[in-house]
């Protein structure tokens, strides 16, 4: 393929709360940055966060068609900002994990032959057997959870198989509750997409396949030999190998760009898709992270993830296949209460200002006087548990704290259970490891800080937020220029990342102790409560 073409790459982040679009030119100058907010932009959908939390708190959808009504505002908004759409020889794009959408019968038909005088949302709103899509921050499945690890012998064997034990939010799991719920819109049912691949079918205009790495976030695909197991999809659903269609590797080129985006908004008929994947796996591609990197992702959810040369599935976080190169590994822990948990506390106790919070925070100790606060909005990945906890120095639980200390414990007992489950997962942080922090969080120092104080490690940020949707273009771009260049000349021009935080000599001290208690004051909570919510 061309080597230094004159053309851009483009990027899609599908993400709970926001559609973004990125394009870079050859030389990864970014040449458009551009957005759609699901709660602002499209409030007809009356989403909270992206999301639609059901009354039993434990059910959270987003509606598949707000997705495409976004797709149809961004384009439109890029066509009115000038953007030359003819110059993108190569697009890629990522959608948040686990998410699943299921189109209908005779749906393709409608896909394959869309007319460019009408947006997509008109001619698709309709074609989909479930209209709200299960995504990420479910915690209805736990009964599904245990039912498919006995049919296929056991957590770990599920682990040993997928990745993962099962757990609430991955696709197989929910299949199983859509099956066993509303079977008749499964049997109405020919293709079920994640979010990921759904983005993809969108600009293809056809069905586009899953990827491997955001399929190894399904509890379906058999992550060494990467194709579905077929038990696991026997244990999930009937006929489901047929509604999944075939995986392919994170970098394969699925077709062109369809004839629709080409009449419509004048993209080139040359302009090559490349397979779009998760968005913490575009993460990976867009930091340009290397071996011994540990990610620290700060958005809707926090997650922590790291290249792994080789697979150790165990029953603590998840194992995918590598987005960059399909014979490595990615590891990875995902927490649920995150931005918006960070954001709840700011509202209550610091006037809804980040200055404020900041000054709250350098108001209470490191350590917080011993006081641990876990706020857990919505159940927690793991353990599942929903509710607000806080403990004194005695661990005594009590109401209140003061603000400053409230500031603090938030902090503190997210990132604290980071590590804590980090290291459950092998991670070891060496001396020399490099935490890069990103996400929308990652431009607060203040937070940064506590990182840098709890990982025992400094703090590198680059200075591109939007890693994700960057990691669509250095994808796309790598595809482009072809395999047998190694990616890390692809994206050779990235920004290195800087420090922004370094750990404060002493603190460890501190840190191991509150560690101790947080995990064991976790697991007494995880008992009294696991479970009770569903
Ligand atoms: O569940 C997650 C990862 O396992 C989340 O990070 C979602 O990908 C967020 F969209």
């Amino acid at each position: 393929m061309a080597e230094n073409c004159r053309g851009y790459f483009l990027g899609f982040d599908f993400s709970t709360q926001q559609l973004k679009a990125l394009a870079v030119d050859e030389s990864l100058k970014v040449v458009l940055e551009e957005y759609v907010k699901f709660d602002t932009d499209l409030p007809e959908f009356k989403t909270y966060g992206g999301v639609h939390i059901h009354d039993n708190k434990v059910t959270i959808t987003s509606p598949t068609a707000m997705w495409i009504k976004a797709l149809d505002l961004l384009l439109d908004k890029m066509k009115k900002s000038g953007f030359d759409f003819s110059k993108v020889v190569a697009l890629s794009g990522d959608g948040q994990q686990h998410g699943s959408v299921y189109w209908k019968k005779g749906a393709r038909n409608k896909l394959t032959s869309l007319s460019p005088d009408k947006p997509l949302y008109d001619q698709l709103k309709d074609e989909f057997s479930i209209p709200e899509s299960p995504i990420w921050m479910d915690a209805s499945t736990t009964r599904q959870c245990r039912e498919v690890e006995a049919a296929v012998g056991g957590a770990m064997r599920l682990a040993e198989i997928t990745g993962s034990r099962g757990f609430e939010r991955f696709t197989g799991i929910q299949i199983r509750k859509i099956y066993q719920t509303k079977q008749e819109a499964y049997e109405n049912t020919e293709r079920i997409s994640l979010v990921s691949s759904f983005a993809a079918s969108l600009l293809i205009g056809d069905y586009a396949p899953i990827d491997f790495s955001d399929g190894s976030g399904m509890n379906l695909l058999d992550i060494r030999t990467k194709s579905w197991s077929a038990e696991v999809l026997e244990a999930c659903a009937p006929d489901l190998a047929s509604k999944l269609g075939e995986p392919v590797p994170s970098h394969q080129v699925i077709g062109n760009i369809s004839s629709y985006m080409v009449s419509r908004y004048h993209f080139s008929p040359d302009c090559k898709v490349v397979a779009f994947t998760g968005d913490n796996p575009a993460s990976l591609a867009g930091l340009a992270a290397r071996q011994g990197d540990i990610i620290v992702s700060l958005g809707s959810s926090d997650v922590i993830f790291l290249w792994l040369p080789s697979a150790t599935p165990g029953l603590t976080g998840h194992i995918l296949v590598n987005p960059l190169d399909p014979e490595s590994y990615m590891g990875l822990i995902c927490f649920k209460n995150s931005s918006l948990t960070r954001e709840k506390i700011r509202d209550l106790y610091a006037e809804g200002s980040w200055e404020k919070f900041e000054q709250l925070l350098k108001a209470a100790p490191k350590g917080n006087h011993g006081n641990i606060g876990i706020y857990f909005d919505t159940a927690e990945v793991q353990p599942v548990v929903m509710g607000t906890f806080r403990f004194n120095e005695n661990d005594e639980q009590v109401e209140r704290f003061s603000n400053e200390s409230e500031v603090r414990a938030v902090l503190e007992s997210q990132f604290m259970a980071r590590l804590v489950y980090a290291r459950k997962c092998g991670l070891q942080i060496g001396p020399d490891a490099r935490v890069i922090a990103t996400g929308g969080a990652s431009v607060n120092k203040a937070i940064l800080q506590v990182i840098a104080d709890i990982f025992n490690s400094s703090v590198y940020v680059t200075d591109v937020p939007n890693s994700a949707a960057l990691g669509g273009c250095y994808r796309a771009k790598h595809a482009w220029q072809g395999l047998d260049t190694p990616f890390t000349d692809v994206v050779k021009n990235h920004p290195d990342p800087v420090c922004v935080a370094s750990h404060t000599p002493g603190v460890e001290k501190i840190y191991d102790l509150l560690q101790a208690r947080y995990e064991k004051l976790e697991e007494m909570i995880a008992a009294n409560y696991e479970n009770k919510i569903v």
